[in-house]
């Protein structure tokens, strides 16, 4: 198999079907390395299960899907392995388990994948990541049922960067912020992405997340991608779902946003938010 090094996930003629109902039909999807790809689509267009075909846990009914230069469509258990330590995954609504503290959810995969670090160190990696995600280090010993719904996702990414994955998956991970907390959570990941140089596949419904980070829309409809590009691009597509998504009111208001920022950041001379306070955090991320 053939490393890819431009294109760390490509899909290729992806069939999913549940009974009779077919999700996906000849889904093909190239992903750029170091890009952020958002992925939208009406509501149970697939685009979680097209996210959990790329990770390896729906086995499709038809297709080719390579991810970091394997085929996971055809992965032996070890070299899945192998993979499913290159990635890390953020679930919609952080998926942490809830008797476990913080430090130790980051350490799950940890102890999965490298054993033979010494409990000592693997706290300090976990600490590091909590840390790095915009947590507080005193969340390290909290449980999830401490944490806001802000909190919960940075903790749910601190676990997800826990291997310094190359690729990171993240199911949704503005739903359910107000807009301070999902506009911090945006540029928390746009600085992670740059400072360890990760490609994300990030799904969102969150249109001010579309225009501050990705890079590239991909929008899922009628069971495939039915296009891929800037959003300048997909703007000049003819399509209705398209034209009504990023036209329709609250697309022309995340587009004045984004304007209004840009203009803000320039006067300032940095695009940089100030970093919060573990108080202002939580008030803002509730
Ligand atoms: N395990 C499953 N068994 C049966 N049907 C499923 C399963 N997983 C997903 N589906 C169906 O596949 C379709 C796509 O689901 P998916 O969760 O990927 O949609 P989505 O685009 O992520 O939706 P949303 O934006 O609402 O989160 C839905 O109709 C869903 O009911």
């Amino acid at each position: 198999m053939s490393e890819t090094s431009e294109f760390p996930i490509r899909v290729r003629g992806l069939k999913n079907v549940f009974g009779d109902h077919v999700v996906h039909e000849g889904l093909d999807l190239e992903v750029r390395k170091g890009e952020i790809i958002g992925v939208v689509g009406g509501s149970g267009t697939g685009k979680s299960v097209l996210m959990r075909s790329i990770i390896g846990l729906q086995v499709p009914a038809e297709g080719e899907i390579e991810v970091l230069g394997s085929k996971i469509t055809d992965a032996r258990d070890d070299e899945d392995i192998d993979i499913r330590s290159r990635w890390g995954v953020l679930f919609q609504g952080g998926a942490l388990f809830s008797t476990l503290t913080v430090a130790e959810n980051v350490e799950v995969p940890l102890r999965e994948f490298y054993p033979e670090i010494k409990d000592e160190l693997r706290h300090e990696i976990a600490r590091y990541k909590v840390l790095l995600s915009g947590l507080p280090a005193n969340a390290t010993g909290k449980y999830p049922s401490e944490l806001s719904g802000g909190m919960k996702k940075r903790a749910g990414l601190a676990r997800a960067l826990a291997l310094d994955p190359e690729l990171l998956f993240l199911d949704e991970p503005t739903a359910g912020l107000d807009p301070i907390g999902a506009a911090a959570f945006d540029q928390l990941i746009l600085g992670l992405q740059q400072t360890l140089d990760l490609t994300v596949f990030l799904i969102t419904h969150d249109l001010d997340t579309l225009y501050e980070i990705c890079d590239r829309v991909a929008v899922l409809a009628d069971r495939k991608v039915i296009a891929c590009g800037t959003i300048p691009e997909l703007l000049a597509l003819d399509h209705p779902w398209i034209q009504e998504y990023f036209n329709g009111p609250r697309g022309r208001a995340a587009q004045s946003a984004k304007h209004r920022n840009d203009t803000r950041a320039d006067a300032a001379g940095s695009s940089a938010p100030a970093p919060l306070d573990e108080t202002a955090q939580e008030q803002q991320e509730g």
